[in-house]
This record gives structure tokens, C-alpha cells and sequence, in this order.
């Protein structure tokens, strides 16, 4: 890739659509919060936990990200793990960021829901007020865990229902398709929350169908599969749904093999509405502008499909219309003058 195309990507201004926070907890931090909350990690150093994301696929990734937030006890955790990522995200010129988190990894081991929800959204006022960057919050439930278990974190977060816009569903894909999670979601539509569900990531492009059917939901993240239904990839383009897509995270979990085989051109080229985005940056390797630069270094993309995708994000996030419209525009006027 020309070293302008590259500083372009990095430089223009553009929404994080599929983040998990607890997926951004550095090595560096996690041992941090270990010593400091009196926790004895399974890895004797940062390089010895480093050198275990080695993945096979989406569970072997699970296994030690869920092992990983053990470590996050107090609201000052969940305030310093926000914070850092949000640095790093402002950093890469992201203007907006939806931020998934998951409640279940911390109330199964005694963690208040408040605490969680106080210490991530004082990282986003905090965010606000000093660059102006905009942030919402979307609480996901784990879809290896059943419904019943669902709707009792969906009870325990009402409380907070100021606090986040949306519900997603994340967790090992294949064996739990999204309408196990029918219900909950139903509940979730009534009280007027966002609805967004991993689905295609490592799970058939049938997940896809039943997220959107089903689930009624307004994104699928990931997606990638879809293009393996030729009549499904027609449809999601009519409709416009975004797909949250994760280049790094997909070459990590083995979805492809490296990532000049990343579909992301078949996908722009169907006439998807897809986006860039890190998904767990502290253990795929990298922040959203690594997302970028790895697809534009091994794909003949352009500077054309750099705007797309830049507009993609805003356009498929939760913001209100009129700030939407305001981003919009600000990467139209970057790219006149880029
Ligand atoms: N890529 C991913 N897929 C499913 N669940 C996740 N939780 C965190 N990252 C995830
Ligand atoms: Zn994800």
C-alpha cells in the first residue's frame, strides 16, 4: 500500500462499531490489576501470557479472554480498562465507539452490576468531555449461558437503563443459535433497546437469517459467512444492515487462513454495508486503524473504499440522526481535502 493511502485510513475520522471492553485489557494492565487486587494469574509474566494467544479458534480464545477479566474486581478497574482503550481509540481518530461489554463474566463471580456499568461509563463521560467523543454502551449476553440466565442479567441492568442502548450476543457461536434467545431479545425489542447479535462469525450463514428474522436485529456482527448464501447476501444488502466486520480477529480465530484471503472486497463489492473494527484489540494484535492498515496493505483497496467503509461506520451506528449527519459530513469534507 502507498504510504498516502495509509496515512488516510489512519488519519480519517471514524466510528468503532464492534468492540468488546474486556477485550482490551493489555497484558500489561491485567498484571497491574492482579497485583493490586491480590489475584494469582496462571502466567508467570506479560510475555508468558502474551505467548499463550495462540489461537485455534473462537473457544480457545474464550477460554483465556474469560480467565483474562478475572482480574477486574473494582470500579476503578473497570474505569482504568476504559479509559486505556479509549485513549488508544482517540489515538486512531475514532470519533464515536459502541462498546460492548459483558455482564455475566463479573456477576458469576460476585461483581455488582453496578460497579461494572459505574466504573465503564465514567471512562465515557470522562471521554466526552475531554475530546468530545461520543460512546454508548451495549450489553451483550452470553449465548453459551441459557435464556433464564439472560433475562435475570436483563433484570439486574434495568436499574442502569440510562446506561447502555442496545443488547448484543456473544460467546461460542456454533451449537447456539440466535433463537435460543428469542425471548429475551422480544423482551429487549419492548423496552425500546438496540439489537445487534454476533452471527456468521465462526457459526453457518443460517445464524445470519435467524439473527435477522428472529431476533429482529439492526447490525450482525461479523457477518463474514453471509457471502456463502447468495440470496441471503442479496437480501442484507437491500435491507442495509451493517456488518460489523473484525479483520484481525478473523485471521487469529482462524476463520481465514491469512488476511490477504479476508473477503472484505467481495463483501464491499455485493453491496454490503461493512465496517472496520478491533474487536478484542489487546489479544488479535491490534487497535482499529491495525484493522485498516492490514486490509489496505493486503487487499487492492482504494481510497474510494476508505471513504465507504468510514461512512459505513457512522451511518450504521445508534447515534441520532443529527449527529450522524454532522460525522458524515466530516469525513466528506476530510476526504475533499485529504
Ligand atoms: N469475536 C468474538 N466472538 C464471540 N464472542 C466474543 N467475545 C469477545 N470476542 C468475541
Ligand atoms: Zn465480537
Amino acid at each position: 500500500m502507498n504510504q498516502t493511502l495509509r496515512e488516510l485510513v489512519c488519519a480519517m475520522p471514524k466510528a468503532e462499531l464492534h468492540m468488546h471492553i474486556e477485550g482490551s485489557l493489555e497484558p500489561e494492565l491485567m498484571f497491574e490489576m492482579a497485583e493490586r487486587n491480590g489475584i494469582r494469574l496462571p502466567y508467570a509474566s506479560v510475555d508468558e501470557l502474551r505467548r499463550a494467544y495462540a489461537f485455534t479458534d473462537l473457544q480457545s480464545f474464550l477460554d483465556i479472554y474469560y480467565a483474562g477479566a478475572s482480574v477486574l474486581q473494582t470500579e476503578r478497574d473497570f474505569y482504568d480498562m476504559t479509559r486505556a482503550y479509549l485513549e488508544r481509540a482517540h489515538a486512531d481518530n475514532v470519533r464515536h465507539t459502541e462498546i460492548f461489554f459483558d455482564p455475566q463474566t463479573h456477576t458469576a463471580r460476585g461483581i455488582p452490576m453496578g460497579v461494572v456499568i459505574d466504573g465503564i461509563h465514567r471512562a465515557l463521560q470522562d471521554a466526552q468531555r475531554e475530546w468530545g467523543m461520543t460512546a454508548a454502551l451495549i450489553l451483550c449476553f452470553l449465548r453459551h449461558l441459557s435464556e433464564e440466565e439472560a433475562f435475570a442479567t436483563l433484570e439486574q441492568a434495568l436499574p442502569f437503563r440510562d446506561r447502555f442502548i442496545g443488547v448484543g450476543l456473544d460467546s461460542s457461536e456454533r451449537g447456539h443459535p440466535p433463537e435460543k434467545f428469542a425471548r429475551v431479545f422480544a423482551r429487549c425489542r419492548e423496552l425500546g433497546l438496540h439489537l445487534v447479535a454476533h452471527a456468521g462469525e465462526e457459526g453457518p450463514p443460517e445464524y445470519i437469517r435467524t439473527a435477522l428474522d428472529v431476533l429482529h436485529v439492526e447490525r450482525i456482527d461479523h457477518g463474514v459467512r453471509c457471502l456463502e448464501d447468495a440470496e441471503l447476501t442479496r437480501r442484507v444488502a437491500k435491507e442495509g444492515i451493517a456488518l460489523t466486520v473484525c479483520p484481525l480477529s478473523n485471521v487469529k480465530l482462524r476463520v481465514f487462513d491469512q488476511i490477504h484471503d479476508h473477503n472484505m472486497l467481495e463483501l464491499l463489492d455485493a453491496g454490503l454495508a461493512a465496517t472496520v473494527n478491533s474487536d478484542d484489540p489487546a489479544y488479535f494484535g491490534g487497535y482499529v486503524n491495525d484493522n485498516f492498515v492490514a486490509l489496505f496493505d493486503s487487499l487492492p483497496l482504494t481510497r474510494e473504499h476508505a471513504q465507504r467503509l468510514a461512512r459505513n461506520s457512522f451511518a450504521a451506528s445508534f447515534l441520532d440522526e443529527a449527529t450522524r449527519e454532522r460525522y458524515l459530513k466530516e469525513v466528506d469534507t476530510f476526504f475533499a481535502s485529504a
